[in-house]
């Protein structure tokens, strides 16, 4: 059994303060920058690679982090988790978002059944139902097809699946497999319900209720709305929805629904993209096939995960270097760049990912912990980018280490040559150029136009984004955060710090307010 020790009682964490500082600007110039930038890449499966040329490490770094890797028992902890231990220990569950998508090692039992079975048998429920809206065998009341599916969920249950039906919505339609167009609503604002009500076509809509607890305000709140707009439009409610829902919830016993699909308490809400919170909406909109090829990606960037060869685990590696960044260099953020409209929601999820994974104050005991933990996350897609935030990050006053992301061929295909170069050329020559100037920056007498350089990047580069691309780049972060929080020796999978609003809006609701909340109450007039 691997032991969990907080970050600072480490050796290894100590001696990795102690490496030299890589002077990242030197280091990234002239031929000694060109050798970085072949050899600092690791693989990543499906034609990615993991280029960290532009981060500030060198073999002694390298090094150093590979010993902390070691004591910190990264590849153990992460067997331990796949096998099936009690790795939220807060909530007293085991973590199983990887069995979702393939068997990294033993057959895990919970609950009485085999797990990899259960998660199988949904995702082939799944796949039953959407072929037979697809071909006819499930329709509206009126025998007509379904032609949209909207999402109505939050957090976990909206971000991911929306930012993967986002990412794949134009290569679905270019492949002919763009079955029916999805629409979410998440906000508990009813603009958010009212606004894709008024543009869909509900006789010939179908929603799907996602809420892993069945109990979240805001998703319970959008069902009523959209089943008042369904009767209003003298539907019936109860054949146009269906519910995704872990199997104790109260969703799961209700006549309510079409259809309903279980995920369970293993599956971290944002992790559970590849479950059926993932499955339902986006086998509707493309196709049960392309679902199992984003859960193939996923599952073969998990199988590196697991690899004990730091320097063969992009996922350890990046987690690694996140930490010397955060932890030893001292700085507070993280930007996700991808540059790739089709990823223009991935930066949103990770911040969810992330920041409710490794937002944590105390270590897995429940004891303080005395050093940061995870950094802000933060990002919006290249290069729209560059024209609106990336000013502080050349020149402001803290360094905000970057992720990049970039793919050599557009998704949709369809171009144009100006000027000697077409779109995605100008787009992958932005990013190229943007890793250089953050990490050599630019001397200038004029202090205004001086770039101090030393600014760290990494990017990881594909082919092409596609469903199995796609899975693999989830899993990527999704293994990444994991790795930071053995590093921080906090509990990833929980977050309680949701709670305190939620109990405090409740009482608002109930007007069981007084003091400053009872005045803001008055405020916004409720
Ligand atoms: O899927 P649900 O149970 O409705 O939960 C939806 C979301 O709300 C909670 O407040 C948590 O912060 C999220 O982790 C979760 O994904």
């Amino acid at each position: 059994m691997a032991t969990w020790k907080n970050l600072d009682t480490l050796e290894t964490f100590k001696a990795l303060s102690e490496v030299k500082r890589v002077k990242l600007a030197e280091a990234m110039s002239g031929v000694e920058g060109a050798e970085r930038v072949k050899k600092y890449s690791v693989p990543m499966a499906e034609g990615f690679s993991y280029n960290f040329a532009a981060k500030q490490v060198d073999d002694e770094v390298l090094n150093a982090l590979k010993a902390l890797a070691e004591e910190a028992q990264l590849a153990e902890k992460f067997e331990e988790l796949y096998n099936g231990a009690v790795i939220n220990t807060g909530e007293n569950r085991l973590v199983l978002h990887q069995l979702t998508r393939g068997q990294l090692g033993n057959a895990v039992e919970a609950d009485g059944v085999d797990k990899r079975e259960f998660y199988v048998k949904q995702q082939a429920r799944i796949a039953e139902f959407a072929n037979k809206v697809h071909n006819g065998g499930i329709t509206n009341a009126a025998g007509e097809k379904f032609t949209t599916v909207v999402q109505i969920g939050i957090g976990g249950s909206d971000l991911g699946p929306r930012a993967m039906y986002l990412a794949l919505e134009n290569w679905a339609k270019k492949n002919n497999t763009l079955k029916m167009k999805a629409q979410f609503i998440s906000n508990v604002d009813p603009d958010d319900a009212a606004a894709v009500l008024n543009a869909v076509d509900v006789a010939h809509a179908l929603f799907v209720l996602v809420s892993k607890s069945g109990t979240t305000l805001e998703t319970l709140t959008n069902e009523s709305f959209v089943k008042e707009a369904l009767k209003k439009a003298g539907l019936d409610a109860s054949k146009h929805m269906i519910a995704v829902t872990s199997e104790t919830s109260p969703l799961a016993k209700s006549d309510d629904y079409l259809a309903a699909f279980f995920m369970d308490d293993y599956i971290g809400g944002r992790f559970s993209s590849t479950s059926a919170v993932g499955g339902a909406v986006l086998s509707l909109a493309f196709g049960p096939d392309v679902f199992a090829q984003f859960l193939e990606g996923a599952a073969a960037e998990d199988k590196l995960s697991a690899n004990k060869n730091v320097m063969e685990n992009p996922e350890m590696l990046d987690a690694l270097i996140g930490v010397y960044e955060r932890n030893v260099l001292g700085y507070p953020g993280t930007a996700v760049l991808p540059y790739s409209q089709a990823l223009s929601r991935f930066p949103a999820h990770l911040q969810q990912l992330d920041m409710e994974s490794n937002g944590k104050s105390v270590n897995r005991f429940g004891e303080p912990v005395d050093y940061p933990t995870g950094p802000v996350i933060f990002g919006e897609p290249g290069t729209n980018g560059q024209h609106s935030f990336y000013q502080l990050l050349h020149q402001g006053t803290d360094i905000v280490p970057l992720q990049f992301v970039g793919f050599r061929n557009s998704q949709i295909g369809t171009d144009i040559e100006i000027q000697g170069s077409t779109s995605q050329q100008k787009l992958c020559a932005n990013v190229a150029a943007q890793i250089v100037a953050f990490a050599c920056g630019k001397s200038d007498d004029n202090r205004n136009k001086n770039f101090e350089g030393g600014r760290p990047s990494s990017i990881i580069i594909g082919d092409s984004l596609t469903p199995k691309s796609l899975g693999a780049l989830l899993a990527h972060f999704e293994n990444k955060i994991m790795f930071q929080g053995f590093l921080w020796n906090v509990n990833s999978f929980d977050q309680e710090g949701v709670q305190l609003g939620k109990v405090l809006a409740k009482r608002v609701l109930a007007h069981e307010t007084d003091g400053a909340l009872k005045v803001y109450s008055d405020l916004l007039n409720i």
